[in-house]
């Protein structure tokens, strides 16, 4: 770096070309070189001026004293000299004195200039500046440029070196270029020979691989023909071999056969000989046997009739001595107590008969004379329509309905008493004349539970309503019901919501009797299943009635009309047999397994020859389903994963599984399930209570009320089938790949087979109690709620099945 003084221009600071490139410029400003500098240097100058007057007149005084003392003698001549001089001094000092007012005037004048000079400075000053920065910034460009353009220049130089290096290279590359196309030029002539030549080996080559190919086709077709051949040489050597064995073999039995068959042909001889003989005996047996059995059969003829007669003649005896009476084809029985007509009606039913019905006079005279000449009560009555008079028409002992012909006392009937529905024959005139049916009936107060408000979560007592309500008097076809066992069910905690409304008597079955019959289907002491809800008494007509089994063994428990043998029963054998189509062999696995549908879905499929793996919540239950002959139990509640002890209990997965639960554990036993596996969706329990809406669930049903949605997780399956965890219960992909079927069912769909299947699963149940059975015949839970006229059971607490 260098410093340099910046020449008369005063502003200097400016960049010179290009002379001054890497150098940096220090402007030092000189103080004398401003006009005010100058005006201080000519006040100064003045000064100096006016000091060296002073001094020259303080010499010029000191000379003229020496001079007077000198020269006191030319003290008066010189005075005017002196005198003279004075006053050219006091002109020369007035000189001065404009001078310097001049000098003061200029020196003003100066100062100005020297302000205007001084802003002008600082102006410039700033300007100076501005230039700087521009200059330095300039300065920083040109640097970069400087270098860009030292890089290129060196760029530029490395290329010229290499153009040069190859401008050098070039020209001998030039020369052998040159030599190279020649040569390419003769070698292109030489290829385009060669070309044509190539073209025409190639013609000759085609034509020759055209020759090849035919030759090779014939070659491999004589060489299958000969492999063919070689083939059928050896089929045919060992055709021949075999042939040649079994020829010897063949030979050797021959040998054998017609040994045998020289024995047996002697034997057959003998045979035939004896077979003539006995044929002969056996006709003559024959003759003698056809000729017993037609003694027989007579004989049997005549044993039967005699024993007809005789069990004929013995009832007869026995209505007799009983106090039956009879005339022509009817027996008749005088009851002697007193009743009214229905009361009478009921009697009559409870004997096996009914009320009287005249065919004809004559009968009626009988009844008259025989009865003594009492009032007598006719099967006539217009119970069923005000004022249309009819016989019953019980059937009960084949009857048919009475005449037309009627013989009504004068006036009769006219309904004197109000309510005169039914007939009586006169003791006094042999006419009939119509009463009061009613005299001494009593109304029926039935018990009923209602549902008080619609569940919430699990039901509880404060649910239901007891109320009392008085029944109609059973008309007739009706019977009058009276409970025995009430059954309480999974289904009446979605069902309730959807078909009840609060107020209603809960929906339910039961086991009833029957206490009074105007229908002779259901005589009065039979039992039946009715669907007429949790109450005590019920009056109905036989179309909504099941009859309980009319042979329903006495040692079993009418309890299971609810349960094993009836419909629970009935849905554990459809969901088996119709939906999973069980087959012998076949691993099944059910929840919920103690209970009424689950316990026999388990006999069953032992039964079937199945083996059986079932899940309860309690080691009671655990040890009662072992008793049953199940092959692996566990109670869900206690293991430590449930998906593992499914896995322990039926390693290779599961044929078939009947669903009772649903929710989460139907998630854990998807991916155990088989290729080809059946699911009957019989229930899905784990969710009729739910009171929260849970995500996760396939879909809610149409109405959108029997259960709420769950989350589910299926867990990943152990054959990598997925492989993401999936939220939900997605079964589809189980279902797919494992080729699934699924199906849910209500046992109602087999509404048609009731009756044959309940017959079948009483004869397991029989087969059971009386031992004849296989190991394991059916044994069923059944229902402790028993109902009785004179109160109800409560239905939250004792709503628990137990096992015979
Ligand atoms: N589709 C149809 O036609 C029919 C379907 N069903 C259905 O069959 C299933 C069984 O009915 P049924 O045998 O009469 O019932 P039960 O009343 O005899 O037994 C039900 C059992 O289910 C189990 N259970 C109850 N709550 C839950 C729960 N939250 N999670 C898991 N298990 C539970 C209990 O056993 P544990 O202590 O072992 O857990 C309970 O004892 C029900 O889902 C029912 O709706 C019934 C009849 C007909
Ligand atoms: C999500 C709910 C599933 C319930 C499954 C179940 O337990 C079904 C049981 C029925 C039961 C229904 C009873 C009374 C309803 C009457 C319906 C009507 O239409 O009148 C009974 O019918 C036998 C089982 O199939």
């Amino acid at each position: 770096m260098q410093t340099m003084d910046i020449d008369k221009d005063t502003y200097a600071n400016k960049p010179r070309k290009k002379d001054y490139i890497g150098v940096t410029f220090s402007a030092n400003f000189q103080w004398w070189k401003r006009p005010s500098g100058v005006a201080a240097v000519c006040l100064g100058l003045l000064c100096v001026l006016l000091l060296a007057g002073i001094i020259g007149l303080s010499v010029y005084y000191n000379r003229i004293i020496g001079h007077y003392y000198s020269a006191e003698r030319f003290q008066t001549s010189s005075l005017n000299n002196l005198t003279k001089e004075r006053d050219q001094l006091k002109t020369s000092y007035n000189t001065l004195t404009k001078e310097r007012d001049e000098l003061q005037t200029r020196y003003n004048t100066l100062t100005k200039e020297r302000d205007q000079l001084q802003t002008r400075y600082n102006t410039l000053t700033k300007e100076s500046d501005q230039l700087q920065n521009r200059y330095n910034n300039l300065t920083k460009e040109r640097d970069q440029l400087q270098t860009r353009y030292n890089t290129l220049t060196k760029g530029r130089d490395q290329l010229q070196t290499r153009y040069n290096n190859l401008t050098k290279e070039r020209d001998p590359l030039q020369n052998s270029y040159n030599t190279l196309t020649k040569e390419r030029d003769q070698l292109q002539t030489s290829y385009n020979n060669q070309t044509k030549e190539r073209d025409q080996l190639q013609t000759r080559y085609n034509t020759l691989t055209k020759e090849k190919d035919q030759l090779r086709t014939s070659s491999n077709t004589l060489t299958k023909e000969r492999d063919q051949l070689q083939t059928s040489s050896n089929t045919l050597t060992k055709e021949r071999d075999q042939l040649q064995t079994s020829y010897h073999t063949l030979t050797k039995e021959k040998d054998q056969l017609q040994t045998s068959y020289n024995t047996l042909t002697k034997e057959r001889d003998q045979l035939q000989t004896s077979y003539h003989t006995l044929t002969k005996e056996k006709d003559q047996l024959q003759t003698s046997y056809n000729t017993l059995t037609k003694e027989r059969d007579q004989l049997q003829t005549g044993y039967n009739t005699l024993t007809k007669e005789r069990d004929h003649l013995k009832e007869e005896l026995n209505k007799q001595s009983s106090g039956w009476q009879k005339f022509e084809s009817s027996w008749y029985y005088l009851s002697t107590e007193k009743k009214s007509w229905t009361e009478s009606r009921q009697d009559c039913l409870k004997r096996g008969a009914h009320l009287v019905i005249i065919n004809s006079k004559k009968e009626q005279e009988f009844i008259h004379e025989w009865s003594g000449c009492l009032d007598i009560y006719l099967g006539f009555h217009d119970t069923n329509t005000e004022g249309v008079w009819e016989w019953i028409n019980d059937g009960a002992l084949g009857q048919s309905s009475a005449p037309g012909t009627t013989y009504w006392r004068d006036g009769e009937p006219n309904d004197a008493d109000q309510g005169e529905d039914c007939a009586q024959l006169s003791k006094k005139s042999l006419q009939i004349y119509c009463l009061r049916p009613e005299e001494q009936s009593t109304m029926v107060v039935s018990k009923a539970w209602t549902l008080h408000q619609h569940f919430q979560g699990f039901p509880k007592a404060s649910d239901f309503h007891l109320r009392e309500e008085t029944l109609p008097q059973p008309r007739d076809g009706q019977v009058l019901l009276e409970a025995v066992f009430l059954s309480v069910d999974p289904y009446m905690r979605p069902y309730s919501q959807t078909m009840m409304k609060e107020g209603d008597v809960m929906i339910g079955s039961q086991v009833a009797k029957v206490i009074q019959s105007y229908n002779p289907s259901f005589p009065v002491g039979c039992h039946v299943v009715s669907d007429c809800g949790w109450r005590s008494h019920w009056v109905c007509d036989g179309a909504e009635l099941t009859p309980v089994l009319p042979d329903w063994p006495q040692d079993i428990p009418l309890s299971l009309a609810l349960g094993a043998i009836g419909m629970p029963g009935l849905t554990a054998l459809y969901g088996l047999e119709e939906v999973c189509e069980i087959k012998k062999g076949e691993t099944l696995l059910v929840n919920a397994a103690a209970g009424a549908v689950g316990s026999v879905v388990g006999q069953i499929a032992k039964i079937k020859g199945c083996r059986v793996v079932g899940c309860a919540g309690t080691d009671t239950k655990v040890s009662y389903l072992k008793q049953l002959g199940f092959d692996q139990v566990f109670n869900y509640k206690t293991v430590t994963s449930l998906e593992e002890s499914l896995r322990e209990a039926a390693p290779h997965g599961y044929d078939c599984y009947f669903e009772n639960v649903g929710g989460k554990f139907s998630s854990v036993v998807m991916p155990q399930m088989r290729e080809y596996g059946r699911i009957a969706v019989c229930g899905s329990i784990s969710m009729y209570n739910d009171t929260t809406p849970q995500t996760g669930i396939l879909s809610t049903p149409q109405t959108g009320k029997l259960s709420t949605p769950q989350t589910g997780i299926l867990s990943t399956p152990q054959t990598g089938l997925l492989s993401t965890p999936q939220t939900g219960p997605y079964v589809h992909t189980y279902m797919i790949f494992k080729q699934l079927r699924m199906e849910g069912f209500l046992c109602a769909r087999w509404k048609h087979k009731h009756q044959q299947s309940l017959r079948r699963l009483m004869a397991w149940m029989t087969e059971h109690i009386t031992g004849t059975g296989p190991t394991t015949s059916l044994r069923g839970p059944h229902l402790v709620i028993t109902a009785t006229v004179s109160g109800m059971p409560d239905p939250v607490k004792t709503g628990t099945r137990t096992h015979t």
